[in-house]
């Protein structure tokens, strides 16, 4: 019998602007799926907690510091490369400017998006907050 895949916990930010665009970054080279748009995040490690794991991934992938994070969903997705488990959280409120420390590419987003492909895992999310804005789930990008 072969056991069950461990989930890999992630914590995720959607990165509310005032006038609402969402924050979608590309993944760097040398990960799984590079150049899909998704939300900025990473790994949960040991001993940390959510707000924690996304404070530190936002800092080091884009250089801004988060005030706080509280968890919006909790989704799966099942890849090739690893089970997820996703850990959606709003961000609206952080400070520094914006860098990209990992050479990825990043732009503000109104629904629907106009950029793809876009990570699978994220589309869920993207269907609730399309949802939120009362817009048709038809309008989100899908993915390639
Ligand atoms: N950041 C992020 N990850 C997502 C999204 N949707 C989605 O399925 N994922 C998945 C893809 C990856 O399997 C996992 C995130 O892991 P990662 O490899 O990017 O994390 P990391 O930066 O900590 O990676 P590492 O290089 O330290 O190993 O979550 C999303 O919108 N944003």
């Amino acid at each position: 019998m072969t056991a069950p895949r461990k989930h890999t916990e992630v914590a995720v930010g959607i990165l509310v602007r005032g006038d609402d665009a969402l924050l979608l970054s590309t993944r760097p080279e040398g990960k799984p799926y590079a150049g899909y748009w998704e939300f900025p995040g990473g790994k949960i490690e040991a001993g940390e907690t959510v707000e924690q794991a996304l404070r530190r991934e936002l800092h080091e992938e884009l250089g801004i510091t988060i005030a706080g994070a509280d968890v919006w969903k909790v989704t799966e997705h099942d890849y090739p490369h690893a089970l997820v488990r996703l850990h959606w959280c709003k961000v609206t409120d952080w400070s520094g400017d914006f860098e990209m420390r990992e050479g990825q590419s990043m732009c503000w987003q109104q629904l629907p998006l106009d950029v793809s492909p876009v990570l699978p895992g994220a589309l869920p999310v993207l269907a609730w907050l399309a949802e939120e804005r009362g817009l048709p789930n038809a309008v989100v990008t899908p993915a390639a």
